[in-house]
């Protein structure tokens, strides 16, 4: 944002809005922090994110709308008026109706644009927000017919900011992305954790990584959730609905104990499907190769581990780490270039780490 516009007022100082209003204040802007629960303002105040003194309407830039999605259209709709200035956004995970709420209306929708952040956890709340949460993840300002081209790229600052990359869509194209990239892979997690609830303590004392891989984000905030998925049910159910035949399929080749056909495809189309999503920052899928190394229960041994690594020159572009409990002991699981794999398998064998791949 050029240097004159530089106050913005976050309402909603939850995981999001929290997380935006410190990576706004570290960016130089001042930041006027509002919540319904003043204790969540107080809070986002403490780690930094802003002041909760209330701004000279007047002076008022942007105004971030961080809210559950229920309560947007009303917060954007009353921001309008108080800030008579001011670039309005909002961060929800549905974009069309708020838009439906306030388009009759006499809301000066020129000033708003709506914005989504590809970003976010399973915790609620600011405690845990921080301020790279948005860093190199993708934003999506979404535009419509009556919007200024000022108020675009002030939302675009916003998203420059947050350190995020920033994508311009149709409101409706994004709704029906969502439910394909986020909503139905919410309910799948969902799913998945919820059948737990009726598994005996004893097995899921076995569990590894992987159960931990699809299950993270069932643990998220279920009202906020009902939430975003009421608002998109269309989109939603249209890919609920081609999944059940997916599943279907599977129990059809299952019951008749053919592991060719069916089976065979949908697995080699999992293998597929992974492979299409994009890394950090949007760059195309990389398929990179994993080394699995043995990490003794010992002080310093994963940072002696990263030293010989970095001294190898090797880079390393993911990390996931999984504990045996049994045995007390980690397993780091290093991904990297294919043509890296040989170098660091050779480092990690020459420094006598336990290693496979
Ligand atoms: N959590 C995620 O992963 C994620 C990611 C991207 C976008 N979003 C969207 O961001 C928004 C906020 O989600 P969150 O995860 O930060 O939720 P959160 O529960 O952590 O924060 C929401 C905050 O809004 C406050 N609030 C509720 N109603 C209000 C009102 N009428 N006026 C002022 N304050 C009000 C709450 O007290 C709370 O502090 C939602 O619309 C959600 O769809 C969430
Ligand atoms: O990483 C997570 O915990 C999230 O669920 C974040 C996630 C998603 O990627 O689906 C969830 C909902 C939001 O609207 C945007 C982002």
């Amino acid at each position: 944002m050029t240097g004159e516009r530089r106050t913005a007022v976050v309402i909603g100082t939850g995981l999001i809005g929290a997380s935006l209003a410190l990576a706004l204040t570290a960016d130089g802007w001042t930041v006027h922090l509002q919540d319904r629960t003043s204790s969540h303002a107080r809070v986002a105040a403490g780690l930094g994110a802003g002041v909760l003194d209330k701004p000279e309407p007047g002076v008022v830039d942007l105004v971030v709308v961080a809210v559950p999605p229920a309560a947007i259209a009303a917060v954007v709709r009353q921001s309008l008026q108080t800030f008579p200035a001011a670039t309005v956004t909002d961060v929800g995970s549905v974009k069309a109706g708020v838009l439906d709420a306030l388009w009759d209306g006499d809301a000066d929708l020129g000033r708003y644009v709506g914005s989504h952040p590809m970003a976010g956890s399973q915790h609620s709340g600011p405690v845990t927000a921080h301020a790279d949460l948005f860093d190199g993840r993708t934003w999506v300002v979404a535009p419509h017919r009556r919007s200024r081209e000022e108020s675009v790229q002030d939302v675009l600052a916003l998203v420059r900011a947050c350190r995020a990359r920033e994508v311009v869509m149709d409101v409706d194209d994004h709704d029906a992305a969502v439910a394909r990239v986020s909503h139905l892979p919410h309910l799948m997690s969902v799913l998945m954790a919820g059948h737990l609830t009726a598994v005996p303590t004893s097995d899921l004392l076995l569990a590894g990584q992987g159960l931990r891989d699809v299950t993270r984000i069932a643990g998220s905030d279920p009202g906020l959730w009902q939430q975003i998925l009421s608002a998109n049910a269309t989109a939603v159910l249209a890919e609920l609905r081609a999944v059940s035949g997916e599943l279907a399929g599977l129990i059809r080749s299952l019951e008749t104990g053919t592991t060719t056909g069916e089976l065979e495809e949908q697995l080699a189309r999992g293998v597929d499907g992974t492979r299409r999503i994009p890394g950090k920052h949007g760059a195309a899928p990389a398929t990179y190769h994993q080394v699995v190394v043995e990490i003794p229960d010992t002080p310093g041994a994963l940072g002696r581990l990263f030293a010989e690594v970095g001294a190898a020159g090797v880079n390393v572009e993911d990390i996931a780490i999984e504990h045996d409990q049994a045995r007390e002991i980690g397993y780091l699981a290093l991904s990297v270039a294919p043509e890296q794999a040989d170098d660091l398998l050779a480092t990690m064998r020459a420094g006598g780490w336990s290693v496979g791949s």
